[in-house]
């Protein structure tokens, strides 16, 4: 079959995310509660004749292909279903090979995610110019991965759509399942939460693969640090696994609580959202939930010197903080109850900053993945994204 031709240019963002609870033990089916943050990750793609060029300027890749070659060298070893399910382990080989980069490549692991969504989606293929600009710091903990991994489902979906307008599913849960099968090709063995909140954006309580999308969300207001501390969620993934594997009966209780600290901040979340009456109350408990699942992920060994030092610094001011998203580094955030001043706030982010690190407030609970008029066509319109 000829490959097609042309389509409208496509803008796509989709936010990053804040872990509030459950990171890890999510993994093995516990509960998380994520909410999506103001920080976003921006794609466009326009067609681009006959050939296929990828600008992911964050991570300095630039390259072009001919369409004509991925056709000819990835198409034939697609793997036959269509729609996102497992990660075929001999396509994401065949497509290191036609990269010509190893296995562990990290820089090359974008670059893997869009050729297996683009063979996959773009039947049967179409020239195009891909351009990926993240405003979330990458390997941090707020989902940076998600993000880029929804911004590519939602774009080649929708360039797909425009050929095939029936029998191309361009739902949120459509994009969000895109977005594991890609979330799977970085990290193995995610727990889906990343990609479901930036898909759906909001406030989500998110337990075996099922998501909540929690209609009301308080104004929570949160000190985001940065720790500067770089790392890997897979190596933090995995560094729990091989405990899980050695202590189940101890570990498998670890994940337990953290999920029940996850339940009860939302049940607090809730009551605050439906009267705030008992607010302090409400928003001590919140702080002590905090506590509680910091240490717990503590005795998991994904905090770091780094982070330990951020809560110690929170107390100083009676707050309480943990870190968000696989750990081991990357972010911390501390809760500032209403009651706070901000003498107090401007104090704390002092003391943190005076120790190197970086502390930002930023929105909670924005809009999901978008489609955005493009700036460069007057002819393209917005485009609504159904929920399921
Ligand atoms: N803007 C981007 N451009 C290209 N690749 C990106 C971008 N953002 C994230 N990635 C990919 O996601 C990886 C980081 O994912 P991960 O370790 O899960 O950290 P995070 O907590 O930020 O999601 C990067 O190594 C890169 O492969
Ligand atoms: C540790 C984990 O619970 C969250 C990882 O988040 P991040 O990649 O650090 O943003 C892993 C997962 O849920 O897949
Ligand atoms: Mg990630």
């Amino acid at each position: 079959m000829a490959a097609r031709a042309w389509f409208k240019p496509v803008v796509v963002s989709a936010p990053s995310k804040l872990i509030l609870h459950g990171e890890h033990a999510v993994v093995y089916g516990r509960t998380a509660l994520a909410a999506s943050l103001g920080m976003r990750t921006h794609m466009t793609i326009e067609a681009l004749s006959e050939r296929v060029q990828v600008d992911f300027p964050d991570i300095g890749v630039r390259k072009e292909w001919p369409l004509a070659l991925i056709r000819q060298k990835l198409f034939p070893r697609r793997p036959p279903h269509l729609v996102p399910g497992e990660v075929d382990r001999v396509f994401t080989q065949v497509i290191h090979d036609f990269l010509g980069v190893s296995q562990g490549d990290l820089a090359h692991a974008s670059l893997i995610c869009f050729f297996y969504l683009f063979s996959i989606i773009c039947d049967p293929g179409v020239g195009m110019a891909i351009h990926v600009r993240s405003e979330i710091p990458i390997g941090a903990g707020l989902g940076s991965s998600a993000a880029l991994s929804v911004c590519l489902a939602t774009g080649l979906l929708a360039i797909q759509a425009e050929f095939q307008p029936k029998g191309c599913d361009t739902s949120r849960a459509a994009i969000s399942d895109w977005a594991f099968l890609s979330e799977k090709i970085l990290h193995g063995t995610p727990s889906g939460v990343d990609n479901a909140i930036s898909t759906f954006g909001g406030l989500i309580r998110f337990a075996q693969g099922r998501i909540e999308v929690q209609e009301r969300l308080p104004c929570l207001r949160i000190l985001l640090v940065n720790t500067q501390v770089s790392r890997r969620t897979k190596d933090l993934v995995d560094r729990v696994r091989v405990q899980h594997a050695a202590h189940p009966r101890v570990i498998g209780p670890i994940f337990d609580a953290i999920s029940g600290v996850s339940e009860s901040a939302l049940a607090i979340l809730r009551a605050l959202e439906q009267d705030d009456t008992g607010a302090e109350e409400h928003y001590g408990q919140l702080a002590q939930l905090i506590e509680y699942n910091q240490q717990l992920l503590r005795t998991l060994n994904v905090s770091h010197a780094s982070l330990d030092l951020i809560c110690a610094i929170a107390l100083e001011f009676g707050l309480q903080a943990k870190l968000t998203g696989a750990g081991g580094g990357g972010f911390a955030f501390v809760l500032l109850p209403p009651s706070i001043n901000e003498k107090s706030v401007l104090l704390i982010r002092d003391r943190l900053e005076e120790r190197g690190f970086v502390c930002q407030e930023t929105e909670l609970g924005v809009e999901g993945v978008v489609i955005q008029p493009a700036q460069s066509s007057d002819s393209f319109e917005s485009q609504p994204i159904s929920a399921s």
